[in-house]
């Protein structure tokens, strides 16, 4: 991508007392977010750490707007997320990329069809292969552009799903454990990857991490426990 956002496109995240509950069974309630605040500036890169199950995949999936927030206020850029409706919705979830730790590849598409699914209604079908393999060529593997995912490393596939969530070039950069199935070395060159296109792309990214190594490399550290942010 030649165009690249540039650092004062990117947003600012706020959070504001938010909260979600979730209903395992009728007797169970958990507090996966629990009035939890946080305002993360433009251009910022945090690392959010806690225990297992401390709430940091589901303040990712608030922000990312796979899950709504029962209570509070959250804030990307100039849009309150609880305000969307129809449209709105895709629009936005279109405007930031996310990355799990699961890659979610289709194995049945190429690298570079993978890459383009985002773009479908969003942007003129001559237009996807382009930008697809720009988005391909930003993680070093433009050249494998027709191979499978099944093809590939653990470390190739978590790249072409950053790829796929680069495409549509977003301004918020959402990542779930993303080296989290991956050993320490492919770890690192993930990492290496991501604060390069954090720096290079002026993305706000916010990180859900075990590892202190990969935290250690982000701007900032925010704890999570028991859905609360300390
Ligand atoms: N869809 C859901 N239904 C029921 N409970 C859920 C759901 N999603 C999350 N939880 C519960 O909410 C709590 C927070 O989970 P979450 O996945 O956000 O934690 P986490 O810090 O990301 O954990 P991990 O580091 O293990 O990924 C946990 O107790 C979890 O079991």
């Amino acid at each position: 991508m030649n165009n690249h956002s540039s650092a004062k496109e990117a947003v600012a995240v706020s959070l504001q007392g938010v909260s979600k509950v979730y209903y395992p069974s009728k007797e169970v309630q958990i507090k996966a977010a629990d009035q939890a605040s946080l305002e993360v500036p433009a251009g910022q890169s945090v690392a959010l750490m806690g225990p297992s199950g401390s709430g940091k995949s589901t303040l990712l999936h608030l922000i990312g707007l796979i899950d709504q927030a029962d209570a509070g206020r959250i804030t990307v850029g100039e849009t309150c997320l609880q305000d969307l409706r129809g449209n709105a919705v895709a629009d936005y979830r279109a405007s930031i990329g996310i990355v799990f730790q699961q890659f979610y590849l289709i194995n049945t598409l190429t690298l570079l069809e993978n890459v383009a699914a985002p773009l479908v209604g969003r942007r003129p079908k001559r237009e996807h292969r382009q930008l697809a393999l720009s988005a391909l060529e930003q993680v070093g593997l433009a050249e494998r552009a027709d191979s499978y995912p099944t093809q590939l490393s653990g470390g190739q596939q978590q790249r072409v799903a950053i790829a796929r969530a680069l495409v549509n070039e977003p301004k918020l950069l959402l990542a779930d454990e993303p080296t989290g199935n991956l050993d320490s070395e492919t770890s690192q060159q993930i990492m290496d990857l991501l604060l390069d296109l954090h720096q290079k792309l002026g993305l706000t990214m916010i990180i859900a991490t075990h590892d202190d190594q990969v935290a250690s490399r982000l701007d900032r550290i925010v704890r999570v426990k028991d859905g609360r942010i300390q």
